[in-house]
Order: C-alpha cells, then structure tokens, then sequence
C-alpha cells in the first residue's frame, strides 16, 4: 500500500499543506522545530488515529484553531482508498471513502504504518509500559477484534478499580457488581492474553532471521511474552481463566490496600534474549539498537503476511542515530518494496544510493518545498 497524497487544514504547526509523494522515498530535510515530524506524525494518525507522541489529540489541533484535518489519498491493491480525520474540541471524527465510521475501531486497519522514531530505541530499555504500547498498536492495526477487547479491559478496569477504591480497608469486596465486573474483566484479559502470544510467536518467527542476519549471524533473538507468572501460553482459555480468578482471589487483600488491579494484561512484560541473555539488564547499546531495528523490519513482514500488502514505513529522525552496516541493512530490506518517508537535519550522514533517488522535500517553518 502507499500514500500518494496528504493535506492538511490547521495541524500541528501547518495552517494548510498538500503534498504529492513518490510511490518509494520520500525525504523531509529541514533544521529542527521546523515541523518534519508533524508530517510523520499526521501519517501516523491517518492510520492509527491516534498519535504516536500525545494521547491529548487537542495538541495536534493548530494554536487558535477550532478544528484540524488529516486526509490521504491511499492506494491499496484493490483501489484507491480517501481517509479523513477531523480533529475538534468536540472529539474526533474518521471516514473512509467519505464515510463517516462510528467506530473507531472500523477505521484502524485501513492504512498499515510501521513507525520507527528515536524513542523505539528505548522499546528494550525503556519502562514496560513502552512495550505494551508497542504490542497493543502493532496488533491494534491488524486485528480490530484486539482493539475492541483492549477497550473493553480498559473499561472493567477502570470500574473494577474504582470499586476496590471504594472499600478501601475491608479485607473482601462488599459489592454485588464487582463479581460481574470481575468475571468480564477475566474473560477479557484471556482474550487479550491469547493474541499477545500468537502475535508474538508470529513476531519471534520473523525478527530472529533478521536479527541474525544484522549480527552477521553472531546474535540469536528470542522474544518472550511475559504475562501473569505462572500461566502456560497451551492452555485452553477456560483454564486461563481459572487460574487468573484464583490469582485475583489471592491478591484481593493486598489489593484493595492499594486500590489498583494486581494481575492482568495491563501489567505484562516483553523480554527479549540475545543468545540466552537479557538485553534489557545486559545488552549493549548496539544489541539494544539491533533489536529494536530487528523488531521494527519484523512488523514490517508480519503485516505483509497478514494483510497481504507491505505497510508504509516511517522513519523519524533515525537513520542518522544508526551505524552505516544498520542503515545499508534498513535500506536493502525496504528497496523497491516499502514506501518509505525519512525526516531529517541533513542527508549527509546517509550514505545509502536509496536515499540518492528519493523525492526531496524542503521543510521550513510550516511550510514544505518540493
Ligand atoms: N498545535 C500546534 N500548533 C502550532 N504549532 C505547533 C503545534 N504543536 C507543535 N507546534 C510547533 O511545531 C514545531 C515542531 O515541529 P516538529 O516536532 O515537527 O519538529 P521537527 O522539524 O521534527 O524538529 P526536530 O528535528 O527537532 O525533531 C515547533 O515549532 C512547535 O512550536
């Protein structure tokens, strides 16, 4: 798939822009603060709705302006594909080919990015909760289902926290609700458990050749799911479930002690292992960066597999953070395959033929030059 066009109305620091891009590369040079990373970040959205850098969509909005807008002209292999996103202080609205959907979970999946900015090189270093939010939107945007059950847990989270909050001191829940709450909120987390291990499987299977392949055939990858201890990624979800109700059971004292839900897939782990060890407490910072980059071209095959078409990679301010080896490796992978969109202070530090060919875009103060 590829974006060919982009325009958009009071985002970020843009008043208006509309952009025609290369089927393959796409550069933005430009000093910083100019607004490159908006354009990845309006690309983001497109696909996501949501950003990858603020969960306030309010601050994607230009300063004084009441609304803001995103749309692309996507092609697809079976036809061209028009999304828009409008952004107000109301909310946010998405369509596809015009169409206004009322879920926003209809609407991701139509455009497959795979984004790989400076802070992915902290997705093995940084805290869990950039891996989860890792795993959550690469799986978000190839299954709606996920999404949907991600919501859910998100909601009897929410409700169930609250109770434990309220009785607060007591050594068992007083409250009807919480069992009905409890016994959802379980088959949710199962759900959600469920395709986090399939996914990663999945991943695992395409990041370790690659990997391999970075390392000069020296580092073996292993990714491991990590979810509440003890609970065995073959078991049918009806035994998922008991053993997560009995773990709750266990930890209800010191639950409402703290008022917060002690187990569930809002408190998994990745780990990822090179050659047996973890790169997270033992890595260096280049197997933590080949790791990352691994990851990275892993979801970049997975979507192909999954959605039959390669998704659309952008690359923020990365390619200069890389060593040549990483970047021609990057490269290669991508040449000829994925449309890709660069940011940058200056092409100089790329030494790649690729970027030599690429569509040239001039960014200045809000304003882009081809
Ligand atoms: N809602 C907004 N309205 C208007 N301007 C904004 C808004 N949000 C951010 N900006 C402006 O956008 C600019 C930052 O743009 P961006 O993050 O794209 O920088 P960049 O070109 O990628 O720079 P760097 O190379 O430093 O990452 C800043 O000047 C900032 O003031």
């Amino acid at each position: 798939m590829r974006i060919d066009r982009l325009q958009l109305e009071n985002f970020r620091n843009y008043e208006g822009l509309d952009l025609p891009f290369a089927p393959e590369i796409n550069v933005f040079i430009g000093e910083n603060a100019q607004g490159k990373t908006n354009i990845m970040e309006a690309l983001y959205v497109l696909s996501m709705a949501k950003s990858h850098r603020t969960s306030n969509d309010r601050e994607l909005i230009r300063w004084d302006a009441e609304y803001g807008k995103i749309k692309g002209d996507v092609h697809r292999r079976h036809g061209n594909l028009p999304l828009e996103i409008t952004l107000s202080k109301k909310g946010k609205k998405a369509r596809v080919n015009h169409l206004e959907q009322n879920r926003l979970s209809n609407y991701i999946g139509q455009l497959n990015v795979v984004m790989f900015a400076p802070e992915d090189l902290h997705l093995v270093k940084g805290s869990p909760q950039v891996r989860r939010r890792f795993i959550d939107m690469e799986i978000g945007q190839i299954s709606p289902v996920y999404l949907h059950n991600l919501l859910t847990y998100q909601r009897l989270l929410k409700q169930r926290n609250h109770i434990l909050k309220q009785n607060y001191g007591k050594s068992r829940v007083d409250d009807v609700m919480f069992d009905v709450y409890n016994s959802q909120f379980i088959e949710a987390a199962v759900q959600i458990i469920r395709k986090r291990f399939e996914f990663m499987a999945l991943l695992q299977k395409w990041a370790e050749p690659i990997h391999r392949g970075i390392s000069r055939g020296l580092e073996e990858l292993q990714i491991r799911y990590l979810p509440v201890s003890g609970l065995d990624p073959e078991w049918a979800p009806g035994e998922m479930a008991s053993f997560l109700e009995q773990k709750l059971s266990g930890l209800q004292k010191r639950e409402l002690e703290r008022g917060v839900t002690l187990a569930g897939p809002h408190r998994d782990e990745l780990q990822f292992l090179v050659n047996g060890y973890d790169v997270q407490t033992y890595g260096s910072q280049g197997q933590q960066r080949t790791t990352a980059l691994s990851l990275k071209l892993a979801e970049i095959e997975l979507i192909k597999q999954e959605v039959g078409e390669a998704p659309v990679l952008l690359l923020d301010d990365v390619l200069s953070e890389l060593d040549d080896y990483r970047q021609t490796h990057l490269l290669n992978t991508i040449q000829g395959t994925v449309q890709t969109f660069v940011t940058t202070t200056s092409v100089e530090g790329i030494q790649h033929e690729t970027i030599r060919q690429a569509k040239l875009f001039e960014v200045s103060k809000g304003t882009v030059k081809e």
